[in-house]
């Protein structure tokens, strides 16, 4: 099979990548009437196909697990995950035949596999649904003509999709048809109604392509979501152990400040998160993530641009062959890492404290957020699909950091996010060794305001100002939160 996207002409590679329109919530008035009655199998009962399987059961629709063989006779964690949340669970042969819509949770590298099998058994006419377009992009897999092919990909972790929909809310969602893929015109309206079942109409919604999901959650993932947050939680660990702050107020810092940061982020972008620092703070923090946006921009144009050639995937595949040696051999690692391996000190940190003595992951946020935006909109991704895929997203990540740090967020996330944030890690870590040189514990572990006397340059500031709200992805941020109206604040640490 060839790769769908270097297949395509320029012109028609462009016009997938820029399909990108944002859905008035009027587009979702039927709910889920055209799901109503079906029968949903989904494959899969992992980090998306529970927590998806839970909200369309909660949204009234009839939801089915089907898991390969092995896992029921083994009764393994998937069988578990789907029999103790009450839900009916059989083998391919018992429920492909009866389903309507078979929805592919399983792993991206699964996915040939897991597609060649059921195929053949869905019956004609059916719909088969993912939540991501690797298979179709990246490994141009064709599906039978009769068959409709959809995705609905929720723009965060599973454990989040079910976490945002109890809260009333939903996660940012891309909705897309295969234009290969739709005999009988049904597949839009199905997704918005599978999209409705997940509570994504709540967040914001895009009627997207598979190429252009594949091609920005592949960059987001990598660079500034699970890569930018990895590499930036070891080092400032690591700064302040090396400085003498204790090491167990350090692991608290590191594991909760980021989602403490970002929940300021989530509920009024980089303007509201730089404006929870004292001026003099916001002005330091403003400089020191310009900087890292010069040392790291090689990095993030380097990943976009292997994944737009498909090098990115053509490596991982090659990986996926080897038996996952680097993936494992990566994971390891983080397990290994002092911050994993140091278990939060028993101390209050305050929720002003975790801004004013971690200025420094404030910096690496701004800086990640916008290089990944910049990179994605320069590469012909729609600011909208850029804005999720990096600004909403990061917080939704950070969550999983606070509640069992890197291990936990790299278990959540599929395994081809995994792969790429340890492959932006590895290169990140090092192109930091000079900055990280200066660092000291004003930026990391002491409040920066102390022994300041708070004293800043009237323009300055102005000009600091201008620069963080002019940006793109706070214009395109506040019209997309205009329709978050759903959007609950969280509990943080
Ligand atoms: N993780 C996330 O939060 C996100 C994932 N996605 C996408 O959602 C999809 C699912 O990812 P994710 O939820 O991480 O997947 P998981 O790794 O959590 O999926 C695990 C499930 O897949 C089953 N499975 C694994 N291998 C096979 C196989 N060969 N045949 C049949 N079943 C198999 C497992 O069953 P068993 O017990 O038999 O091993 C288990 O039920 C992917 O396309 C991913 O890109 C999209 C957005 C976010
Ligand atoms: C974190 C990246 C993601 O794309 C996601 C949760 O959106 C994944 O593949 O896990
Ligand atoms: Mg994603
Ligand atoms: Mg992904």
């Amino acid at each position: 099979m060839a790769n769908y996207f270097n297949t395509l002409p320029l012109r028609e590679k462009l016009n997938q990548l820029g399909v990108c329109d944002f859905m008035d919530s009027s587009e979702f008035l039927d709910g889920v009437n055209a799901l109503k009655g079906k029968k949903l199998v989904i494959v899969g009962c992992g980090a998306q196909g529970l927590n998806q399987g839970l909200n369309l059961r909660d949204s009234g629709l009839d939801v089915s697990y089907t898991l390969r063989k092995e896992a029921i006779e083994a009764k393994r964690d998937s069988w578990k995950n789907a029999t103790e949340n009450n839900f009916k669970v059989g083998t391919y042969e018992e429920l492909i035949p009866t389903a309507d819509v078979v929805i592919n949770l399983t792993p991206d590298k699964q996915h040939t596999a897991v597609v060649s099998a059921i195929m053949p058994l869905m019956k004609e006419g059916a719909t088969l649904s993912y939540s991501h377009g690797f298979n179709i992009v990246e490994e141009g897999t064709q599906i039978r003509k009769d068959l409709t092919v959809i995705m609905v990909a929720p723009k965060c972790p599973g454990s989040e999709v079910r976490a945002e929909y109890v809260r009333g809310f939903g996660v940012p969602t891309l909705i897309a048809v295969h234009p290969e893929n739709d005999p009988q015109g049904k597949g839009l309206a199905q997704a918005k109604a599978y999209c409705v079942g997940t509570g994504g109409h709540k967040a914001g919604v895009l009627k997207s392509s598979f190429v252009a999901e594949v091609k920005s959650d592949l960059m987001g993932e990598q660079t500034i979501l699970c890569g930018l947050l990895q590499t930036g939680s070891i080092l400032s660990f690591d700064k302040m152990v090396e400085k003498g702050i204790d090491a167990g107020y350090a692991s608290k810092l590191v594991q909760y400040g980021v989602e403490v940061i970002t929940e300021a982020l989530k509920q009024g972008g980089i303007t509201a998160m730089m404006d929870r620092l004292s001026n003099v703070a916001k002005i330091k923090a403003f400089e020191i993530s310009e900087e890292l946006k010069d040392i790291m921009r090689p990095l993030f144009q380097k990943h976009q641009d292997d994944i737009m050639s498909g090098e990115f995937s053509r490596t991982m595949m090659e990986d996926w062959a080897n038996g996952d040696r680097n993936l494992l051999k990566w994971r390891a690692e983080t397990g290994e890492t002092a911050f994993e391996k140091t278990p939060a000190g028993d101390v209050k940190i305050g929720e002003q404290e975790y801004f004013d003595n971690y200025t420094l992951m404030v910096a690496f946020v701004r800086a990640g957020v916008e290089l990944a935006f910049e990179t994605m909109v320069d590469a012909g991704i729609k600011p909208e699909s850029a804005y999720y895929e990096s600004l909403h997203e990061t917080p939704l990540i950070a969550n999983t950091i606070a509640r069992k740090k890197l291990f936990e967020m790299n278990r959540v996330i599929s395994d081809t996010a995994e792969y790429g944030c340890y492959l932006f890690d590895q290169a990140c870590k090092p192109l930091l060794g000079d900055f990280m040189k200066k660092v000291d514990t004003d930026l990391v572990g002491k409040n920066f305001n102390e022994g300041k006397d708070g004293a800043v340059d009237n323009r300055t500031l102005i000009e600091v100002n201008e620069a963080i709200r002019s940006h793109q992805v706070e214009q395109i941020g506040a019209t997309l939160r205009k329709a978050m109206t759903a959007m609950k604040a969280i509990k943080t640490a």
